[in-house]
């Protein structure tokens, strides 16, 4: 059934998971379960609907956060239509004009934070803290291209051509279609969103179905900042493979950003080439973490398990494979296993002690599951972990540690996108950089060192998009966020992050002798 009115929205909300969650909540109106369409909340074409998930409550009652709208082919169309009227105009307004309502959606993100990061922890399982630290970073990507858009420079450039002068100007692209997944429900559309905004774009927005609701309170504050209708359009829907293929295959969508796996990166490449739309694709990692025999072992485990358990490991820049130096792996094992075992708590994320949520929904938990049987069988050894935990939730699964991880084994291939540290022990440079650098894929990479040596010796020899040495973290909007090889191409967040949504046109002007 469609929800109409928000109050029976938000009764719909809290009742399923908990009453005091709805006192807890300052701004009802961010809790939306329609389309944001032209500056208007719209049902869907065929009043279908589909229901929203609490991961941590997978199986049991209160389970059902909300009854969201199934957007159409049809309202797609439609907002495609609607966004390619609002380009005429968007396109026209001054930088100026565009980082003033990327300041606004700043401030309104910043003073909403609290209800959206629980919005967050109810849809995508994170605990609070982290979804309040997605919240600011999400933020912070409004806050950047606020202050990126007023420097859109081009270039006067002296021809060859006696009398001749050369103008390079950078223009909006037009349409974006931005299509995003659930581990970051809200950041990773502020950070496709603000860049495409202060170009001077506007957007039609495909958010996954398991979290909706962040995009859709995001549509709430895009309007309360006054954005002009048309220029950001959100449709939720469940029939993801047929309006990929749309969005990717429309004539009026002139450029593609999503963030998702290799697999289904592969997918909308192929099928945006009958249109040769402008594309930029964060796609899957295996993220190398390395410790050198000279690293300083304390700060290595605190980075190993910032980089390995952030989001219960479901971040395309988590670390995937660990290859530690013969001379100081025992050491690197026994504190990095004693580090999981004392600060693990498993849980809810709306409870504070809670450290690690679940996964995302049973694929994902069963993809860890395969990952630790597979390399078992192959002689590795569990350190700690190493089981689900259905006592918990469905999807829970423990922060798991392998010693004795070989190469052949999946976990070393393959991505995991779940809690498990695989630690392969290593004797040399040349092994480690023929391991770190055999899989197709290369987003992010870790190191730990003491030598100023093996810093550039090794920034430039592993096959990455973004690296960091001596830390865990690398997330934020300075960074230009992005991978090589199978994991995309692109950059997000950075001074370049706006390239991703503009073309340059060149005007030669003659007569000048
Ligand atoms: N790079 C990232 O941040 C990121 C995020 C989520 C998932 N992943 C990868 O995906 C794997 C599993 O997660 P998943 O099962 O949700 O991944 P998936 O690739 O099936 O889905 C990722 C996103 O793409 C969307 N999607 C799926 N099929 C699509 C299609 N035909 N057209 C348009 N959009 C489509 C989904 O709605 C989702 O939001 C993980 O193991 C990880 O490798 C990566
Ligand atoms: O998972 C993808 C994005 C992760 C990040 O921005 O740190």
């Amino acid at each position: 059934m469609l929800l109409r009115g928000s109050i029976t929205n938000i009764r719909r909300f809290t009742m399923v998971s908990s009453k005091s969650i709805l006192s807890q909540f300052n701004n009802k109106d961010l809790l939306q379960t329609k389309s944001y369409v032209n500056g208007k909340w719209e049902k869907s074409g065929d009043n279908k609907t589909f229901t929203v998930k609490n991961p941590a409550l997978a199986g049991n009652d209160g389970e059902l956060i909300a009854e969201v709208i199934s957007a159409t082919s049809e309202d797609f169309n439609n907002a495609v239509t609607i966004a390619t009227t609002a380009f005429k105009d968007f396109k026209k307004t001054t930088p100026r004009y565009r980082s003033d309502l990327l300041r606004k959606l700043y401030d309104l993100l910043i003073e909403n934070q609290q209800d959206l990061a629980k919005i967050i922890v109810l849809e995508n399982g994170k605990p609070l803290a982290d979804a309040l630290g997605e919240v600011k970073y999400g933020a912070s990507f409004c806050q950047w291209f606020a202050e990126e858009a007023p420097r859109i420079h081009g270039d006067i450039i002296p021809s060859g051509i006696p009398g001749s002068r050369i103008l390079s100007i950078k223009q909006p692209v037009g349409v974006c279609g931005i299509l995003t997944p659930w581990n970051f429900p809200l950041a990773m559309i502020t950070r496709k969103l603000a860049a495409a905004i202060a170009a001077g774009c506007t957007a039609v927005i495909k958010p996954p179905p398991e979290t909706p609701l962040a995009s859709l309170a995001l549509a709430h504050l895009i309007q309360e900042a006054g954005f002009p209708p048309g220029v950001v359009n959100i449709l939720p829907t469940d029939r993801t493979p047929e309006i990929g293929k749309l969005m990717c295959e429309h004539p009026l969508i002139n450029k593609i950003s999503f963030t998702g796996s290799t697999g289904v990166g592969k997918l909308l490449m192929n099928q945006s080439s009958s249109t040769l739309k402008k594309l930029s694709f964060e796609l899957g990692g295996n993220a190398p973490f390395i410790v050198f025999a000279d690293a300083d072992i304390d700060k290595a485990v605190e980075g190993a398990f910032a980089a390995k358990f952030r989001s219960s490991g479901q971040t395309c820049v988590c670390a995937n494979r660990f290859y530690i130096h013969e001379s100081v792996y025992d050491e690197f094992v026994e504190n990095f296993v004693a580090k999981v075992k004392k600060v693990v708590k498993l849980g809810n994320g709306l409870d504070p002690e809670t450290t690690h949520g679940p996964l995302i929904h049973g694929r994902s938990l069963k993809k860890v599951q395969d990952h630790v049987k597979d390399a078992v069988s192959k002689g590795a050894t569990v350190l700690t972990g190493g089981e689900a935990r259905p006592d918990i939730g469905q999807y829970f699964h423990e922060l798991t540690v392998l010693g004795g991880v070989t190469q052949d084994m999946h976990i070393a291939n393959e991505e995991t996108f779940g809690p498990v540290a695989g630690l392969i022990k290593y004797k040399n440079d040349d092994e480690l950089i023929q391991f770190v650098n055999d899989t197709s894929v290369g987003l992010a990479g870790y190191f730990y060192t003491k030598d100023i040596s093996n810093l550039f010796k090794f920034a430039e020899e592993i096959n990455v998009g973004m690296l960091g040495v001596n830390t865990g973290l690398i997330s934020e909007a300075a960074l230009p966020f992005g991978g090589i090889k199978e994991s995309g191409f692109g950059r997000e967040g950075s001074k370049y992050g706006m390239d991703e949504y503009m073309t340059i046109k060149s005007v030669v002007i003659g007569g000048n002798a």
